[in-house]
């Protein structure tokens, strides 16, 4: 799968005006393939219409987009190989779990022999035979999730799948998305809430009135926005003197008492701590302390997008 020559999603100028209002207006963006990628914006961005758009589940009105590799003017040409959760699933109450997925794979043409792995990829093997109606929220958006999951998908598409979750939902739901992509398929995962994507996803996209604000690593997004690393010294004399060598050495770094900020300048925070770390122990200087600071993913993505949205 990691050979295919196209990315997994890739639009190029999609756009959906509905009368005089552009939900999506010329957005090129694409996925690459086996990575987690978050899609990012405020509530009216326009996410869920690129992601309909994406299934064929409604038409653009200008612009092109292909899914694995195939126009999405012929959704039929890829959608067996992707698994999607944009609306809430349509489950039966009085149903166990197991029987809706069993329901929705003879519908789906899935092989009913997957209902067993597909409820342990989300964390309910031991549920899957109580009432989709005495399921917790948490529990009803895992097995929307593995109902993405029958057909075996490259690529899975998730329209906002911790809207409503309490904090530990959120967590739980970020353990199954890295679960389900370790296992080598492609996700694109919608949010309204950064914060969130930013723990689970290596790959972002921002939008914001429907229109493109970033895509990039995650990581890239990070550093560029101000990251620093601070090396914690002894003492503040030998804070001093690691700023003086780190500065000499063409570091742009700021000292405050026994701390020194080295800014990333485009590096990532692991392989400069890992030099940073070298450089002091090389000169005699002994580091307390190592960590990266940065201003939340928030306070970035409102500065990239001018507070708007
Ligand atoms: N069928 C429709 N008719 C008219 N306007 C629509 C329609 N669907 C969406 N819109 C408008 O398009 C814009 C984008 O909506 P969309 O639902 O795609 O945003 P979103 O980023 O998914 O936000 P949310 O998280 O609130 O769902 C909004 O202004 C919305 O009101």
């Amino acid at each position: 799968m990691t050979d295919t020559p196209h990315p997994a999603v890739a639009l190029n100028g999609l756009t959906k005006r509905y009368g005089g209002r552009t939900a999506v207006d010329r957005l090129t963006m694409h996925v690459p393939v086996g990575v987690v990628a978050g899609f990012v914006g405020p509530n009216g961005a326009g996410k869920t219409t690129a992601m309909s758009m994406l299934l064929g589940l409604i038409r653009p009105s200008a612009g092109t987009a292909e899914v694995l590799g195939e126009p999405i003017s012929r959704p039929g040409a890829y959608l067996r190989r992707v698994g999607a959760l944009v609306e809430g699933p349509g489950f039966y109450p009085a149903l166990t779990g197991a029987a809706n997925l069993r329901v929705l794979a003879t519908i789906g043409g899935h092989d009913p022999a997957r209902i067993p792995t597909v409820l342990a990829e989300v964390g309910l093997a031991a549920r899957g035979d109580d009432r989709y109606g005495r399921y917790s929220l948490g529990m009803k958006q895992r097995l929307g999730i593995a109902a993405t999951l029958l057909g075996d998908p490259e690529l899975v598409i998730l329209d906002e799948p911790t809207n409503g979750l309490d904090p530990a939902g959120m967590a739980e739901m970020r353990q199954i998305i890295a679960a389900i992509a370790a296992q080598g398929r492609t996700i694109l995962v919608s949010s309204h809430l950064l914060g969130e994507v930013e723990q689970v996803c290596d790959w972002l996209i921002i939008i914001n009135r429907g229109t493109l604000a970033y895509q990039g690593p995650t990581a890239q997004f990070a550093a560029r926005a101000g990251a620093r690393l601070v090396a914690l010294a002894a003492d503040h004399a030998e804070a001093a003197r690691l700023a003086d060598l780190l500065t000499t050495a063409g570091h742009t770094v700021d000292r405050a008492g026994d701390e020194v900020a080295v800014d990333l300048d485009g590096r990532d925070a692991p392989s400069l701590g890992a030099h940073v770390n070298r450089f002091a122990h090389d000169r005699g200087i002994v580091l307390a302390g190592l960590r990266e600071q940065r201003p939340s993913l928030e306070d970035q993505v409102l500065a990239l997008i001018g507070g708007a949205g």
